[in-house]
């Protein structure tokens, strides 16, 4: 037997259509109100997949959004599939397939359909919502986690060191004399070595350690299970990293960065690594710059 599949975009016209003449008795009002009730997308989604499944027998249901690169995906996908690109007007909000072993009839894509159209203003909002919490965690310039999202990040370390011992290390980097790379080129050319340091230590990291911008010309990096060796390795890596790239439109300009590491210890207090690898930085501008200082 060959799969069914259908693909269709879906907006509000969508539901004007699949409205016509629709018989099933779905509690438009109910659903309605259940939706609205989180701005969350992933229990939005159980929501909607929970009336799915009342209303038509569905063996999986998949989201994704190619903007935001969110996927949610509940059951086991099967060979009858119809597919639908949402948008309201005209903002593209994902894509939601759902699958079943036996065909979908005409009667039961109208009523996803008027489920879907229920679907799509609060998922519009989630989706604003989801936006502007990013937003808020990350820096506009280098695109990185700001200070909000690394006090987060860093209070999730010391809640899991607390209690497993899982140890981390953090590193604080800071730029070299950044305020003549302003004086001599300008706000500017200042602003691009911001992110070509931000760049740089990005593709430095593994995937799972994290950089933020901590402010002004400082970056803090966390490294989790990482000991204090191992985050002196990545810092030296790092540091030369930084003095040999060059600076997108502005090749002229050398940057160098100082480096404070410090890891977690059982003897000391966790919540001080911060405080030890800051000191390490200092020590590290005191003793001439471009250099990794450890502070056990
Ligand atoms: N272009 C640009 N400059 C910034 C930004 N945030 C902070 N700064 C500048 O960063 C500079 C920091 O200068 P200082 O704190 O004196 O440090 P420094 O010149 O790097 O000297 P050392 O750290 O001692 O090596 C100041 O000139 C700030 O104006 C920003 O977002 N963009």
């Amino acid at each position: 037997m060959n799969a069914f599949s259908t693909s269709k975009v879906i907006g509000i016209e969508g539901y004007r259509n699949a409205t016509k003449g629709n018989k099933e008795p779905l509690d438009v009002t109910g659903l309605a109100l259940r939706l609205q009730q989180t701005l969350e997308i992933a229990p939005l989604l159980q929501t909607f997949c929970d009336e799915l499944a009342f209303s038509i027998p569905c063996d999986s249901v998949s989201y994704r959004n190619a903007h935001t690169a969110f996927k949610y995906h509940t059951g086991e996908l099967r060979a009858h599939r119809c597919r639908y690109q949402l948008e309201l007007e005209n903002d593209y909000l994902g894509h939601i397939e759902c699958s079943r072993s036996k065909p979908f009839t005409m009667k039961e894509t109208d009523l996803i359909e008027r489920l879907l159209s229920l679907l799509i203003y609060p998922l519009r909002n989630s989706l604003l919502y989801q936006k502007a919490v990013d937003d808020s965690y990350r820096d506009p310039l280098t695109q990185i986690g700001n200070r909000a999202a690394f006090n987060e990040a860093l209070n999730r370390e010391i809640c899991s060191f607390k209690r497993h011992l899982t140890s981390f290390s953090l590193m604080v980097i800071d730029i070299d004399h950044f305020k003549k790379v302003n004086d001599t080129y300008g706000h500017i050319a200042g602003d691009g070595v911001l992110q070509s340091v931000a760049k740089e230590i990005k593709n430095t990291l593994r995937r799972s350690d994290e950089v933020f911008r901590y402010g002004g010309e400082e970056f803090v990096v966390m490294l989790s299970n990482t000991d204090l060796d191992g985050a002196k390795f990545i810092a030296d890596r790092i540091r030369k990293n930084i003095s040999k790239m060059t600076v997108e439109s502005h090749s002229e300009i050398k940057v160098t960065a100082s480096i404070g590491v410090s890891a977690t210890d059982v003897i000391r207090d966790v919540n001080d690594t911060l405080y030890h690898a800051d000191k390490a930085l200092y020590q590290a501008k005191e003793e001439g710059r471009n250099r990794v200082v450890v502070r056990p």
